[in-house]
């Protein structure tokens, strides 16, 4: 509907997408013209500058107009130029996942707060052990795996909540939903 309203009034050279599901052959369709098109999947995180944005352009744009794209966009976190078949996959595990990884902080906190600590303070700890541990896998690359194994000492307490986590299924609901998401992108 948006790209019919453009399209009739466009003057500019290039286009840069954020639509999801969206590949450059339906936009260079839905534009009707001979665009330079840069599709992207970025995230809310680039409003604090730790954004993480996928990209890829149709073959009319030059390396020298994806270059100035991406460099607009590593103004606000880390860009990636992607081949347009992981565009869908990108939506799953950067565009949409910040939404459950605030359900995730909420559950943390939740958690906390059942067991006596201040709402708050309770989001401050568990905010800041997520971006911690997100640190660590970037920083150190170690694989994520080793690093919960670093945490879980042998008849400890990690192990015991990890051993929870693993009955109720978090790793097999995190990789369903995401099918689900990158599915709904699919047929936007
Ligand atoms: N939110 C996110 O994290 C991300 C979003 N995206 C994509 O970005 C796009 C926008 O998402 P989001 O900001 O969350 O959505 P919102 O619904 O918050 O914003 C959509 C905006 O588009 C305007 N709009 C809707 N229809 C028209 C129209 N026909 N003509 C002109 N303006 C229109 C709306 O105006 P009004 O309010 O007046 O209706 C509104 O300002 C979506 O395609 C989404 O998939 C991509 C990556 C991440
Ligand atoms: O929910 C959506 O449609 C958008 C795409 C990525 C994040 N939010």
């Amino acid at each position: 509907m948006v790209t019919g309203v453009v399209s009739s009034n466009i003057v500019c050279k290039e286009i840069v997408s954020i639509a999801p599901g969206k590949t450059l052959e339906e936009l260079i369709s839905a534009f009707q013209k001979d665009v330079k098109i840069v599709r992207t999947m970025p995230n809310t995180p680039s409003m604090v500058c730790e954004g993480m944005t996928a990209l890829c352009s149709n073959e009319k744009a030059s390396e020298g107009e994806l270059e100035f794209v991406c460099s607009l966009l590593k103004s606000v976190g880390e860009v990636e130029v992607v081949q347009e078949y992981m565009m869908d996959a990108v939506v799953g595990v950067s565009g949409s996942s910040p939404a459950y990884v605030y359900m995730f902080i909420e559950a943390l906190a939740d958690g906390a707060v059942m067991e006596g600590m201040p709402r708050e303070m309770a989001y401050k700890f568990a905010a800041q052990a997520v971006l911690g541990s997100a640190k660590m896998v970037l920083e150190t690359g170690m694989h994520p795996g080793a690093l919960k194994d670093m945490v879980c000492s042998p008849g400890g307490t990690t192990i015991e909540a990890v051993s929870i986590l693993e009955e109720r299924g978090m790793r097999s609901s995190v990789i369903e939903a995401i099918r689900g998401c990158v599915a709904k992108a699919r047929k936007m």
